[in-house]
Formats: C-alpha cells, sequence, structure tokens
C-alpha cells in the first residue's frame, strides 16, 4: 500500500431527502488510478464533486494527506464536454487554468507549456476552441487540469461524446500522461472496458449510494482480462455489451 492521497470514511450525501451516498469507504492512494463504475443515477458525480470540493458531506469525513497543513490540495476536474474558454487560445485556456487552483503558486508557465508540447499539442496552442476536435480539446482540458499539479485528477467520463476510434486514442494518450506524471486519477465511466484498460482498480457504485465491489487489476492485465470483465458486467445483471 502506497501513500494516502484522499480517504472517504462514512460519507453520506443526501438531495432533498433522498439519498445518493450513504456510507461511502473509499482510499484513493498517490499515483493510483481509479476508475469509478455505476448505473446511472448511482451517485457517481456526486461522488466526483465532493473529492473536487464542489459538493460537501453531509456526514463522515474527507480526509487528504495532511502535508498541505490541513487545507485542501489542488484538485483537476474534467467533464464530458472540455469546457473552454471560447475567446481565449489554447495557450491562454492552459494558463486560465490557474485561477482554478486553490494553490496557484503550483502552476508555472513552463511546466504548463511543456506538458503542452510533450502530449502532444504543441501545434494547437494559438488555436481557438471552435477550431478544435473533439478530441483535440478533451486534451487540452485534460492538459488545463494537470498543469496545476493536482493531488487529485478528477474525470467525469470525459470521452464519452467522442466516437470510438478517438476514444481509444485518447485512453492510450492518458494511460501514458497519468504514468509519466504519476499522477493520482478518479475516473467516472460507464465503459466497462476503458475501466479496464486504463485503472489499477475498479470501484463500484451499486444503486444504494454505497460501495458495491472491487477488483484490483494487476498492471498490463486489466485491458485482456475477459473473465474479470464478464465478472463484472455479471455483477450489473448484464451478459453482453460494455456499457452499465
Ligand atoms: N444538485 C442536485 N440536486 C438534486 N439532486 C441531485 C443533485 N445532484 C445529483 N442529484 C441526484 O442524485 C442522484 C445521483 O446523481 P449523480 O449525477 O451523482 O449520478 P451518476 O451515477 O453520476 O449518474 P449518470 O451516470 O447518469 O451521470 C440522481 O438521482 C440525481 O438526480
Amino acid at each position: 500500500m502506497g501513500t494516502r492521497a484522499v480517504r472517504i470514511v462514512g460519507g453520506r450525501k443526501s438531495f432533498r431527502g433522498t439519498s445518493v451516498l450513504s456510507g461511502i469507504d473509499l482510499t484513493v492512494d498517490d499515483g493510483e488510478f481509479v476508475a469509478v463504475l455505476g448505473r446511472s443515477g448511482s451517485g457517481k458525480t456526486t461522488l466526483l464533486r465532493v473529492l473536487a470540493g464542489l459538493e460537501t458531506l453531509d456526514a463522515g469525513s474527507l480526509e487528504w494527506r495532511d502535508e498541505s497543513g490541513g487545507e485542501r490540495p489542488n484538485t483537476g476536474v474534467v467533464f464530458q464536454r472540455a469546457l473552454l474558454m471560447p475567446w481565449l487560445t489554447v495557450e491562454e485556456n492552459i494558463r486560465f487554468g490557474r485561477r482554478f487552483a486553490a494553490h496557484r503558486s503550483s502552476f508555472e508557465n513552463d511546466h504548463a507549456l511543456g506538458l503542452l508540447r510533450r502530449f502532444g499539442l504543441d501545434g494547437l496552442t494559438g488555436r481557438y476552441p471552435d477550431q478544435l476536435s473533439g478530441g483535440q480539446a478533451q486534451r487540452v482540458a485534460i492538459i488545463r487540469a494537470a498543469a496545476i499539479r493536482p493531488r487529485l485528477l478528477l474525470l467525469d467520463e470525459p470521452f464519452s461524446a467522442l466516437d470510438p476510434a478517438v476514444r481509444g486514442e485518447l485512453r492510450n494518450w492518458l494511460a501514458e500522461l497519468a504514468a509519466e506524471l504519476g499522477i493520482t486519477v478518479v475516473l467516472v465511466t460507464h465503459d466497462v472496458d476503458e475501466a479496464l484498460e486504463l485503472a489499477d482498480r475498479i470501484v463500484l457504485l451499486s444503486a444504494a449510494g454505497r460501495i458495491g465491489g472491487e477488483w484490483q487489476l494487476d498492471s498490463g492485465l486489466g485491458g485482456a482480462d475477459p473473465d474479470r470483465r464478464a465478472e463484472i458486467l455479471t455483477h450489473f445483471g448484464h451478459q453482453v455489451g460494455q456499457q452499465v
């Protein structure tokens, strides 16, 4: 077991009297890539928003490794749509990401521009968002989030609006980025194959807003393991198909 990046103990959250998270215990280690799978409405986005500090828990605790003196560390968030500022170029959008950081001093221009170059976007720096493909825009959004050196990179179905070929490319790209930067990632997805291919661990959210199962994946095995895929799909009552 590595150093803890974040831990939720007994996390509960309701909206207008309806329970969405009802006793979540989840620890994410530094450098780990965790995929959260679950049916629509099971509370995946709510869990991610709690980790991002966009929602607070009604009960239970959210504990960060305390090196930041108890302050909330930087978290980077990417949603299904890239949400780039249309009036800013790619480079300006990346710089703008600094404003989303709890600790702005962790953003350095050189580091951010270095990420753009290293991860294949240097030819796009002067373009505006409407001059980017969907896949390019998502890459920019992910680099923008990574550039603030987040403790956690939180991804909410970042590839679900893209066509299958682009999704495959982006998965490989993300795997490389996460491994090279040693970044800690929590990815919400409906796609079992995506989770198997990318994650070190898969966490299932059940309809009751609890952790309904966990799979630790051996590195390099996940994507090629039909038994595990079948086990997860069976858990959802699926015989075939990859969306849960
Ligand atoms: N701000 C809110 N106010 C009221 N209800 C909310 C709010 N946010 C989420 N909910 C409700 O909480 C439940 C869980 O929503 P959430 O978006 O977390 O699920 P999800 O698993 O991410 O779903 P999906 O896969 O469809 O995106 C849903 O019933 C949703 O309507």
